[in-house]
């Protein structure tokens, strides 16, 4: 198939340069200062290259706004970043990488100046071939995808629906790009100061930490001591001294023979981390631990580091309104300093300054953008949406996925875009209408009992499921402190719910699709790993399939905590915010490849197929799960077959049917139904309850009847014992087997609830 080809092609996606936007503050503020000084000669030759100086005095204050941001993000040690940006060894690694990655070509393209911090050794070479590759490949038709993978994504799609046709005549690729860079010379321009800070930088960094080694080196820190002393002084912690302790206890995990204390563990050390993490970034120490078992000691202060720095803005072109290039041009006009994001996609510009908020721009107010966050795109690009599809979007709102989905398939097909909030449904619809979306419905139903029983047999459906949001700690820090245990057993729980309706609601019959894309934003096993791993063993019809995404980011765990997961778990995509600068997010991908078995169901809803759930569910201690899988039943061509191909009989709608069947029976008997009925469930029938009341009151308030039953049961042949419907015998049964008859009446009753749910 075309998934991945381009991505095999291309490369992966190398991760956001968080170093050039850090970089450029720095320099901005450099600049002033020099500028107070009397200036320095090549600051002065990126202001002669700026066209508009009001713009620029705009762009300054920006940049010393965003660097006032910075600042104030995040408690400790913030003043510390702003002016020497802490570097993890990962950090300085990539830096390294991203220097000799952008030195080979100093006349190439923002592009390769964006993605320069890429950890792909031959990056040049896959940037190069990306490039070459571009030529064949029109920039609408990629528009839509997000800001990293998207455009890989959607080159896998071409194979089959060769959308460069419909916008093969937007421009040449090449030459996009080079008027791009052109109109935005201020940021090409700084490029070799740039790479020659990222140089220093690193310089700085490796002299500081062969600075900080040599201070340990043949002694072993008393890391305890300091620690109890602050503890007895009482006084709030020194936030420098804090950091310093920590990067000593890493070191000494790092080696503990040479360098930990007589007497103290591994596990003394990691303790002592763990508060100390817990002060210096303001988490909670149950999430600071969960989140620490992901990890090495070393990494796990990356990932919090990075928790500390706002992501890179990006913004994706909507194609079904504009073209990158014009989109570009018209935001650098206003002032906004942009580059491509990468070569492989024609949609995504990373955007680095803005004199103007990009919220509310006329091209913003236009639709010819949204604000994404690059891991947005992620799912979509792994969805990868056919022209003509029917698609679900299961948890949609505000929409930026939805629309991403729309645009991939050119407004054709059919979009549907739950969720369960009505508030948040309303920033869906806007979105929806400015980005110009036309093959989408919007609804709002729970996920979990609407799909499929209101709708189902999709081509494809995308669960960007809710969850904990401890990828995106850097949007919001109170995830840092507001998630608890129960959150972690509960959304989890639910998560497993809604992708179990996801997997019920695809179509394994569709000729295109028959895929389910799960992702959430969060990084913690319990809301991925483990949530597929309760879905294989639930539905043996689905099974994990590799996403498209090709090497960028990393695999999904195996294993963990002891607990072992399918080894196809690898397929999964993980990514985090020190790896690839992008918001931590997991996504996999399944293939539908046969009808879902009768499982079970939640959220108390009987169970109405009469199918019960699968040991493993039992052995799971989950409750039941009802499953309806409207899938519909084709012929080997896949051609629907009759009545079957709107799905499965409904019991419910059974249910109704039958009742009135027995009032019927009532009737033709000379009893009038209603004449069995207590005022009580009349007024049960008034409020809609009619099939309950019926059954109910035949069977316990008409002593009568009943009697009446009894005898002619006596008296009865078997054959009409036969005959009897279940409503029948619910009317007529003998007061000894009375809890049968009940037993047998309540589905009936909680079915016309449900109805009456569905309804609604
Ligand atoms: C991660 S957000 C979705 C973001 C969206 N996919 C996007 O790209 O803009 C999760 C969404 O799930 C919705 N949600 C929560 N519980 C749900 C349920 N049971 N069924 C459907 N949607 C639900 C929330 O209202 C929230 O909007």
């Amino acid at each position: 198939m075309g998934v991945g080809r381009r991505m095999k092609k291309q490369g992966p996606p190398a991760p956001l340069d968080q170093a050039t936007i850090n970089l450029i503050k720095k320099r901005k503020a450099a600049e002033a200062e020099a500028k107070a000084e009397g200036g320095k000669k090549r600051r002065k030759a990126a202001a002669d290259s700026e066209p508009e100086p009001e713009t620029k005095k705009l762009k300054t204050k920006a940049v010393k706004a965003k660097a006032n941001g910075a600042v104030a993000n995040g408690k400790p040690g913030k003043e510390q970043k702003s002016e020497a940006p802490k570097k993890t060894p990962a950090k300085v690694e990539k830096s390294k990488k991203s220097a000799k990655a952008v030195e080979p070509e100093p006349e190439s393209e923002d592009d390769d100046e964006s993605w320069g911090s890429g950890s792909a050794p031959d990056l040049d070479q896959l940037m190069q071939d990306e490039f070459d590759e571009l030529d064949g490949v029109s920039d609408g038709s990629d528009a839509e995808d997000g800001k990293f993978d998207e455009g890989s994504v959607f080159d896998s799609e071409e194979e089959d629906h060769p959308r460069e046709k419909m916008f093969s005549d937007d421009e040449d690729e090449s030459d996009a790009e080079e008027k791009l860079t052109a109109a935005n010379i201020e940021g090409l321009s700084r490029k070799l100061d740039e790479q020659r800070e990222l140089e220093e930088e690193e310089a700085r960094q490796e002299m500081q930490d062969s600075a900080l080694q040599t201070n340990i080196a043949g002694e072993r820190p008393d890391i305890f001591g300091e620690a109890d002393t602050a503890a007895k002084a009482g006084i709030a912690p020194n936030m420098q001294l804090l950091r310093t302790r920590i990067t000593d206890t890493l070191r000494v995990l790092g080696d503990l023979a040479t360098l930990g204390q007589p007497g103290k563990s591994r596990a003394d050390y990691m303790q002592l981390l763990l508060d100390d993490i817990c002060t210096y970034y303001g988490y909670t120490p149950y999430l600071a631990e969960k989140l620490m078992s992901l990890f090495t000691p070393m990494e796990a202060f990356a990932f919090f580091e990075a928790n500390e720095i706002p992501r890179p803005v990006v913004i994706r072109t909507n194609t079904l309104r504009t073209n990158r290039r014009t989109l570009a041009q018209a935001l650098i006009n206003r002032g906004v300093v942009l580059q491509p994001v990468g070569k492989w996609s024609k949609v995504g510009l990373q955007v680095f300054e803005s004199a103007v908020p990009l919220g509310a721009t006329p091209e913003y107010l236009a639709g010819h953008y949204i604000l994404q966050a690059a891991s947005s795109f992620l799912p979509v690009m792994a969805l990868a949406p056919q022209e003509n599809e029917r698609v679900l979007d299961m948890a949609s709102a505000p929409g930026g996925k939805t629309t991403y989905i729309s645009a991939l398939m050119r407004n054709t097909g059919i979009v549907v875009a739950n969720d369960a909030s009505k508030v948040r449904t309303k920033g869906l619809i806007g979105n929806i209408h400015r980005l110009g979306c036309k093959n989408t419905i919007v609804c709002n139903y729970n996920g979990q009992e609407a799909f499929p029983k209101i709708l189902g047999g999709f081509d494809r459906v995308l669960l960007d499921a809710p969850c904990t949001g401890t990828g995106v700690i850097s949007k919001d820090p109170s995830v840092k402190t507001n998630k608890t245990e129960r959150d972690f057993l509960a959304i989890p729980h639910m998560q497993r719910q809604l992708l179990l309706a996801a997997i019920d609601s695809t179509d394994h019959h569709s000729k295109t699709g028959g895929y389910i894309v799960y992702s959430t934003c969060s990084v913690t096993v319990e809301e991925n790993e483990q949530v597929v791993q309760y879905v294989l063993r639930k539905r043996p019809n689905v099974k994990i399939v590799d996403t498209g995404l090709g090497s960028f980011g990393s695999e999904g765990f195996t294993s963990y905590m002891g607990k072992k997961f399918d080894e196809k778990m690898t397929l999964t995509r993980r990514y985090f915010p020190h790896r690839e600068n992008v918001d931590g997010f997991f996504v996999c991908k399944l293939k539908k490849t046969g009808p879902s078995p009768g499982a079970s169901k939640t959220n108390g809803v009987a169970a109405n197929n009469g199918v019960k759930s699968d040991k493993s569910a039992s052995e799971a201690g989950d409750t039941d799960v009802e499953v309806i899988d409207k899938t519909p039943i084709t012929d080997d061509n896949g051609n629907a077959i009759g009545e079957d191909a709107f799905g499965p009989f409904d019991e419910e709608e059974d249910a109704e049917l039958i009742a009135r069947a027995e009032r019927n029976r009532l009737r033709r008997k000379g009893i009038n139904p209603k004449a069995v009925l207590d005022k009580k469930t009349k007024k049960d029938e008034k409020n809609g309850k009619k099939e309950d009341a019926a059954a109910s009151s035949a069977s316990e308030k008409e002593p009568s009847t009943e009697q009446e039953s009894v005898d002619k049961r006596k008296k009865g042949s078997k054959k009409e014992k036969k005959e009897k419907t279940p409503a029948e015998t619910e009317t007529e049964i003998p007061a000894e087997v009375k809890p049968s008859a009940d037993a047998s009446s309540s589905p009936s009753s909680s079915k016309s609830k449900k109805i009456k749910k569905a309804k609604k």
